[in-house]
């Protein structure tokens, strides 16, 4: 991502703020000026929103803390005494600064609060953390109210040096805007965008969840702490409910109507709804229109808004402004693939790659009192394929899991390179060399094909240009190369399940485990699979294990076979040996279909 494309972004902003200063009258330029606090709300609530899927409803609480810290440094020493006769003594030296350190003020407050309620928070995701949005909001509008010394509690909080003019405001929202979308771009951004699509598929990539989410909570509360205290001198005087249930569905609202997960949406939504409210605020009070008279109409705003959000909604799912970028619509996103790829190394992961062979050792996993797996353990030499198979039940998934760590094994020990892989954090596993897919393709539905590889590769320690360069390179390698503009979800199936292969690769992993890497492929795409997987084996001497009831593709590509049944490994050999095993002809694959293979 390009400085440039962020500022492209960031260009309305600078026009409206230089209309507004020079060219609009008073009243209008204090509209313009409101919206561009707006926007730096909408923006900082959608760092967090769009990046990480979670819905917020906190985001007015930061308004309010940084609105407060902000009032109390440059409220006018004057008047401080006849606002805040009980002030504690310490504070009263804070009064009567610049609106510059108002700002640091509430940056320094909202840092704070977010850096407390963030750490705990960031391991909860979905609904749980939407919920702990709204407490947030309830208990800074309830600290504030009761803390009548310091706040005035419900009062009015007033003699706030006010009057901003839109080119004070009009920089920090253009760099609010610059700011969230590098961001969104960034690895952080990446990798917390790969978890809002799929946390599992995420994880087995190495994305650290709640580091990114904890990233995104503190970098949106900051921006919403700078858009309150700019509200708070905007405005002169505010009390909580300024920054209570109102705002906060005013604000989400208008992301939602935009976008919810691009900071052109937030941007956009936020433009369309602050227009239409004031254009409905003026006809509420009635209004004459092409020589209709309208009579006034109470609750017209309010009703208004609400239904340009209904309509939106029901005509536009993914909001005004869609799934992708302004700047992305006109940025080619479809350059010709590379094939370089860096050297080995994952700077700054904390994790090394491992190297040599993959043990599994009595490896055991219980679901309540079901035994999916006893006893198990084979090893894979580096640069090996081996099959795995048995009748459906046999284990296999739950094998895979418990090697690659997402369903941790109740005993026994796998170790790659000699480590103990098992002893690892799930997040960590990818990283030290065992990349995978999903029985179930487990894609970034919402992020483009390019996006999900390079989301790997940066999570695996490439940076910038040397990602999407390795990105590149992984999808050449499974002839994906000319999809890369594509949303991940457009795909046809086979090249869904090539594009998992892909998002794996990039990890430059020692092993690649691949679930059902076939199935539901017509025996063309298996064809295509089977020559992209031999092609991956010979260009990276990475060990493949593959799980497939597709025998023939198992006995076509695989040096040697694991056979599981009933959770126990019954058989281990070349493809022959397997082939001729009693023991396996009779539990899977039936003395008929042993011909056949
Ligand atoms: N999360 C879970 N909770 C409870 N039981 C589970 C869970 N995951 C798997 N099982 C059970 O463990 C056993 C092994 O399942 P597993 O999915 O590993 O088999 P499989 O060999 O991969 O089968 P298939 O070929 O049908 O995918 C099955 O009886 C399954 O019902």
């Amino acid at each position: 991502m390009k400085l440039s494309g962020a500022v492209l972004l960031a260009l309305p902003l600078v026009a409206l703020g230089l209309v507004a200063q020079w060219l609009l009258p008073g009243a209008t330029a204090r509209l313009a000026t409101l919206l561009m606090i707006y926007v730096i709300a909408v923006v900082g609530t959608g760092v967090y929103t769009g990046n990480s899927g979670i819905m917020s409803f906190g985001h007015c609480g930061f308004m309010a803390l940084g609105a407060y810290a902000s009032g109390l440094v440059t409220i006018n020493p004057r008047i401080l005494h006849v606002a805040l006769p009980h002030l504690p003594p310490m504070l009263h030296g804070l009064a009567g600064h610049s609106l510059w350190l108002g700002l640091v003020a509430a940056l320094l407050v909202v840092a704070v609060t977010a850096l407390v309620f963030g750490l705990p928070m960031a391991r909860l995701g979905g609904e749980a953390a939407t919920i702990v949005t709204l407490g947030f909001l309830v208990i800074v509008y309830v600290v504030l109210v009761a803390s009548g010394n310091i706040t005035r509690g419900s009062q009015t909080f007033f003699g706030i040096p006010s009057g901003l003019d839109p080119l004070t405001v009009m920089p920090i929202a253009a760099l609010s805007v610059v700011l969230a979308r590098l961001y969104k771009e960034s690895h952080s951004g990446l990798a917390l965008r790969a978890a809002r699509e799929d946390d599992i598929a995420a994880t087995s990539i190495g994305v650290n969840i709640p580091r990114e989410r904890f990233a995104a909570w503190l970098l949106s509360a900051l921006l919403c702490g700078v858009a309150g205290a700019l509200l708070a001198h905007f405005l002169g005087a505010f009390s909580p409910k300024d920054f209570y249930f109102n705002l906060t569905f005013l604000l989400m609202a208008m992301l939602i109507l935009g976008g919810i997960s691009t900071v052109t949406g937030a941007l956009g939504g936020t433009v369309v709804m602050f227009v239409v409210l004031q254009l409905l605020r003026q006809i509420e009070g009635g209004a004459t229109i092409a020589g209709v008279h309208l009579p006034p109409m109470f609750g017209l705003t309010s009703i208004g808004g609400a239904l340009v959000i209904l309509l939106s909604m029901y005509k536009l799912r993914d909001g005004l402004f869609g799934l992708r970028e302004l700047d992305e619509r006109f940025a080619d996103r479809l350059a010709a693939p590379g094939q370089a790829r860096t050297a080995a190394g994952r700077p700054g992961t904390g994790v090394e790659r491992l190297v040599g062979k993959l043990e599994v050792d009595g490896v055991g996993r219980r679901f309540g009192g079901l035994i999916a797996l006893e006893d198990v353990s084979f090893t894979v030499e580096p640069g090996q394929v081996v099959g795995l198979i048995g009748p459906n039940g046999a284990g296999k998934s739950t094998l895979i899991n418990a090697i690659s760590g997402v369903v941790p094994a109740s005993s026994g020990t796998v170790r790659l390179g000699g480590h103990d892989v098992a002893q690892m954090p799930v997040h960590k596993v990818p990283l030290a060399g065992l990349g995978r897919t999903f029985q179930n393709i487990r894609l970034f539905r919402n992020l483009t094909v390019l996006e999900n590889v390079r989301a790997a590769a940066e999570a695996a320690g490439a940076r910038g240009e040397a990602a999407v360069t390795e990105a590149r390179a992984a999808l050449a390698a499974v002839g994906l190369a000319e999809m890369s503009g594509r949303l991940a979800a457009t795909l046809p199936y086979g090249a869904q399940r090539r594009l998992e292969i892909a998002r794996a690769l990039a990890l430059r992993p020692s092993f690649l485990l691949l679930d059902e890497p076939a199935a539901g492929m017509n025996p063309t795409e298996t064809n295509e699979l089977i020559a992209v997987l031999r092609q991956i084996r010979e260009d990276h001497s990475i060990g493949l294990m593959v799980v497939e009831h597709d025998l023939k593709l198992i006995m076509r590509l695989c040096d040697r076979i694991v056979v599981l049944n009933k959770g126990r490994k019954i058989a281990e050999g070349t493809p022959d040996e397997v082939r001729a095993d009693p023991h396996v002809v009779e539990a899977y694959i039936g003395s008929r279909a042993a011909e056949a293979v």
